[in-house]
Formats: C-alpha cells, structure tokens, sequence
C-alpha cells in the first residue's frame, strides 16, 4: 500500500501526516525540491489539541513533483490525494500527462467547482473520487495544525467518471473511507456528495469572499447587520441559481451558513490567507462557478460576479 499526497501544504500535511503515523506509507509531492529535502531533513510535527506526534525525518518520503511520473512508474501508488488549490490543478495535470493511460484511484479535496471535468479530461482511465471535508488545517513551520476536528465524505459525483455498480469503485470507496478513519478521521462514503459538494460551495461563495474584502474572521461577519445583510443577499442570489439548475438541498441552508460562521468563529477563510498572502484565490471555482451556473440557465448573477471581480481586482498589486 503506497498513498501518494499531491500538494503538501495544510491539508496534505494533515491527511498525509496522519495516514503516515497511523503506520501507512505515504509519499508527499512537493512544488519545490526545496520543501521536499526540508521535510526529509527535519521531518514533520502534527498539532491536535494541544499534543504534537513527530514523524521522523527517516521516515518521510517527500519529493519534488517533478519527479513523480518517473517515481509512479517504478512503483505505482494505490491512492493519490490530490491536495493541491484549484489554482495549481492545470500544472499538476501536466506534470501528470505521461500517466494519463493509467487507472489512478484519485481523491480530490479541493473546495470550489470546475476541477473534476479538467481531471477527467486529463486522466481519462482513472477512477476519480470527490472529497469534502469540515477539516480546519493550517500549515506552520515544520508542521501542520488541525485547528479543527471535522468530518470528511468521499463519494463518486454525477460527472465523475462513470462506474458500473459493483466495480472496483464501490471497493476503493470504502478502503479509503478505512484508512482514513484508522488514521484518526471522521469519514463516511457518501452517495450524495454531489449535494455535499453543492452545500460547501454556497457556504464558500457567502463566506469567503467577504471575509477577504473586509478582512475579517469568519465570525466577525455576524457582528454587525450590514454584513448579515449582504451576506444574505449573496445567499438568495445563490439560491435562486441553485432552483434554477434543480440542485435541490435538503437542508437549511442560510441557518448552515450562520452555523458555519458560528463554528469557525475565530478562522481566517482561504480566500482572505490567500488575499493576505498575496497568492492567488480559488473565487473563480467558487463565485465565478456560481456565476457560470447562473448563465447556463439565462439569469443573471450580479452580486456573486461583482464578488469575482473584487476579488480577481486585489492583483496583481495586492492590499497591504
Ligand atoms: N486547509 C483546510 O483546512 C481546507 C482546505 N480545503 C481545500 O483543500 C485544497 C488545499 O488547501 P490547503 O491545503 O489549505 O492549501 P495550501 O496552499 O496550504 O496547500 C496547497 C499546497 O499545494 C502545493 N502546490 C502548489 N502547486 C503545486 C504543484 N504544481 N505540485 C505540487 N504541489 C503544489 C503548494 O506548494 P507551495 O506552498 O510551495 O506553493 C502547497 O503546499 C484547497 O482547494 C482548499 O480549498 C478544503 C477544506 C479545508
Ligand atoms: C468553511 C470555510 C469558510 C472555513 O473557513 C472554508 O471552507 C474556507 O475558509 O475555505
């Protein structure tokens, strides 16, 4: 058993950290040769609730991604958790061109939409899996933080590519549901991901554009009525787009926005770290996504597009 993490940033430090001490090998692909040789070097601590668990450097396998199609080649791996943002999808797709005729078991994490259908046209026999995931990771010197216990679906969407029932898929489905509760998380198979994916983008598209124009936390957009305000007008924009394209969710999904908001009172959303970091955002998976929904249906978005352009706007100079 060999689980390739793809992106060894917060997440892939936290799945890929725990998958390693729950006594699975693991091998991290890092952007730069650079962070590969640090995590041999000084290996990696992983941060819950306050106690540390040191991975060893002698038992780290990280490498640079450069070197992956040659690695997978000599042996194949039989996961790859692809934890990349969506910005970094289209280079880590053709740093994998040359493994495109293999079936790869695929988990991607990413938050936003749009990365699926790229994947599938890229890596055409591989058998893709969409992952959501509460999880609240952050990346530190030499390590990870799991700033946040959450739960973690794994499922087959609509466009992924199709399986017949009782292929391998169902199997793969639940080997990883099983590693990765045994490496500490809560995660279920779910045959609604779709629905999932659909419940995190309206929370992502309320949310994190907000935080990273006002600069605040998660929380702070409750603490006065003019945010609450926009907030929900950005969510009816939204909901009316969802009726429209018949995503139908079951819950209530402005009380899960407030709820969220609630929960992760005191986080910095990605998109303001990101706006903060002067990197780019994942907003055109995520508003751009809502916007692109909007006119496949003839309405209009004006608030979520206005978002977009917003956020798009902050580069190249950046906001100190
Ligand atoms: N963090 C969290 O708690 C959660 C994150 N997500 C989603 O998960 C995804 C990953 O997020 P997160 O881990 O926070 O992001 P990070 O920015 O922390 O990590 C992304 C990692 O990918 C690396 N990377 C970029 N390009 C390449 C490449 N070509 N090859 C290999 N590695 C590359 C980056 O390297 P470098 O640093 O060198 O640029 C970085 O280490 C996002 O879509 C996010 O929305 C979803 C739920 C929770
Ligand atoms: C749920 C939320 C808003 C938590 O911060 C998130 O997913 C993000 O920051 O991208």
């Amino acid at each position: 058993m060999v689980i390739d993490v793809v992106g060894a940033g917060s997440l892939g430090l936290l799945y890929g950290g725990k998958l390693q001490a729950a006594g699975y090998p693991v091998r991290f692909w890092t952007r730069t040769s650079e962070q590969a040789e640090k995590l041999r070097m000084y290996g990696l601590d992983i941060m819950e609730q306050g106690a540390k668990v040191k991975l060893l450097p002698e038992y780290i396998q990280a490498y640079p991604i450069s070197e992956l199609s040659a690695r997978w080649h000599h042996q194949p791996g039989d996961w790859l958790l692809l934890m990349v943002k969506q910005t970094s999808i289209d280079e880590v797709l053709h740093i994998m061109k040359t493994m495109k005729n293999h079936l790869i078991n695929i988990a991607c994490f990413q938050n936003g939409m749009g990365h699926i259908e790229k994947i599938h046209a890229a890596m055409p026999l591989s058998h893709l899996y969409r992952a959501v995931t509460t999880e609240g990771a952050k990346r530190v010197e030499n390590g990870v933080v799991r700033a946040g216990e959450g739960e973690t679906w794994i499922g087959r969407g609509v466009h992924s590519t199709a399986l017949q029932e009782g292929t391998k898929g169902n199997l793969e489905d639940i080997s990883l549901e099983v590693l990765l509760q045994q490496a500490g998380f809560n995660c279920t198979v779910s045959n609604q991901i779709d629905k999932l994916i659909y419940r995190k983008l309206l929370i992502n598209a309320v949310i994190n554009p907000l935080t990273a124009i006002w600069r605040i936390t998660n929380g702070e957009l409750l603490q006065n009525e003019q945010r609450i305000t926009v907030m929900r007008q950005l969510y009816d924009e939204a909901a009316a787009i969802y009726k429209a394209n018949e995503i139908i969710l079951d819950f209530n999904m402005w009380e899960e926005v407030l709820s969220v908001c609630r929960s992760t009172a005191t986080n910095t959303s990605s998109m303001l770290a990101d706006v903060m970091h002067g990197r780019r955002t994942e907003v055109e998976s995520i508003s751009g996504h809502i916007v692109s929904m909007a006119q496949r249906t003839g309405l209009t978005a004006p608030l979520h597009e206005t978002m977009l352009h917003l956020i798009e706007g902050i580069r190249p100079e950046g906001v100190s």
